[in-house]
């Protein structure tokens, strides 16, 4: 591959694009960032930001999505180590990315728009190669500059407030959990010292930008999207002191009885099965459910094995013994609570089933080989932050 392609005056192979789109498969992925060429091929399976999102751009120009994310220096470091050459400069247009000049208003004595904190952003085209999409993106909540003249004459202030702008988007990214950095590419990297590194996000997920001090006479205002969320969703009775009852939702018990077993079928199930799901109760930020197990061997293990993700991947969460049992029903039964990601597509599950691992076996309810599904539903016309919340299907 590229052997007939031209070099660059200091040797570095370059490879047209056609070349570059054919490296799109699990046994070659090669990626475009800033006119480079990277082979991720093995880097696959360790990109902390996960295989998928370098998959969806194999063979293309991954410049954009790169630089959203705001990798780190060390990842930085890292992909210069999976260069393989560059993009023939004859197709470097083919793949222009667009320029545009970003205007802060609100930064400026007598434009401020009364939010301080929240510069109102003004974007505008300078080429005119940008995507409808895209611009429907970019003039979301974005408004056109009003007067040209004055924007000419203040230049110079545009380019601090570009400065500030880019502290300002960096701050308001979401959150990112921290990378298990693979061993074999921290060598000579730094950060790779084994220390953890942590970092703080608020009730959205977004990074914490300032830290605020209140003082003892001081109410902290808690922000109404935040508030909202709670209201909504009132906390439902701890059903899991509630034994040998039905499935309870405050959401919508008819569907989940339809889903879900009978309890009083529990008996029978669980002489059957030796474990079976009992209960389960559903609230925007968690399933909990109750497991019932044959009594019996001293030396087990039960649980409830989930997937957010149509199981690409899946976690074991142990379930804990319920303290109390009432009388009249035999067995033990054990607890356990999954927390749902709080953002979530609108069309995201929850699968799962529920284990019980003895030295007799392995044992699963597994609602007959379909697994338990809870659907997420957002409700229209609202944030999604109160608008959604898993439903059995
Ligand atoms: C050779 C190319 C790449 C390398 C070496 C690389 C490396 C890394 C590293 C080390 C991190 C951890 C955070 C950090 O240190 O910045 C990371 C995170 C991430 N990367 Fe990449 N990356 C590459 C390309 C890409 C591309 C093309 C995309 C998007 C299409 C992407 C999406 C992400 C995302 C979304 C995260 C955040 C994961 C999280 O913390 O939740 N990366 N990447």
């Amino acid at each position: 591959m590229g052997e007939n392609e031209p070099q660059s005056p200091d040797g570095v192979r370059y490879f047209r694009l056609s070349e570059i789109e054919e490296q799109n498969s699990f046994k070659s992925t090669w990626i475009i960032i800033n006119n480079k060429v990277y082979d991720v091929t093995k880097f696959l399976e360790e990109h902390p930001g996960g295989e998928e999102v370098l998959r969806e751009q194999a063979g293309g120009n991954a410049t954009e999505s790169f630089e959203d994310v705001g990798h780190s220096s060390d990842a930085r470091q890292m992909a210069a180590s999976m260069m393989i050459g560059e993009l023939h400069p004859d197709d470097r247009h083919k793949i222009a990315t667009k320029e545009l000049v970003v205007y802060l208003a609100g930064s400026r004595s007598g434009r401020s728009h009364g939010h301080a904190a929240l510069p109102h952003l003004h974007l505008r085209e300078r080429r005119s190669v940008m995507s409808s999409e895209k611009r429907g993106q970019m003039e979301n909540g974005l408004k056109e500059p009003q007067e040209q003249e004055e924007e000419q004459e203040e230049d110079l202030d545009d380019e601090l407030d570009a400065s500030r702008l880019e502290r300002f988007m960096r701050d308001r990214r979401r959150a990112r959990s921290l990378p298990a950095y693979p061993a074999a590419l921290l060598d000579g990297v730094s950060g790779g010292d084994g220390r953890k590194r942590v970092k703080f996000a608020d009730s959205m997920g977004l990074n914490l930008a300032s830290v605020k001090h209140f003082s003892a006479l001081e109410e902290p205002q808690i922000p109404s999207k935040v508030l909202s969320r709670h209201r909504s969703f009132p906390p439902q009775q701890d059903l899991l002191s509630d034994l040998c009852q039905s499935f309870k939702s405050g959401l919508d018990t008819d569907r989940l009885l339809a889903c879900f077993p009978e309890p009083r079928d529990s008996e029978r199930r669980v002489q059957r099965l030796r474990v079976c799901l009992e209960r389960v109760t559903i609230s925007q930020f968690d399933v909990r459910g109750q497991i019932r197990v044959s009594s019996g061997c001293s030396d087990k293990e039960v649980g409830v094995r989930y997937t957010f993700n149509d199981w690409l991947s899946y976690v074991d969460a142990q379930a804990l013994p319920v303290a109390a049992e009432q009388p009249g029903c035999g067995g033990e039964r054990f607890g356990f609570t999954v927390y749902t990601p709080p953002f979530m597509d609108p069309s995201s599950s929850v699968h799962f089933a529920v284990y019980l691992k003895s030295e007799e076996g392995e044992f699963w309810d597994n609602n007959e080989g379909q697994n338990y599904t809870l659907r997420y539903r957002s409700m229209p016309g609202t944030t999604p932050f109160v608008s959604a919340a898993f439903y059995a299907t």
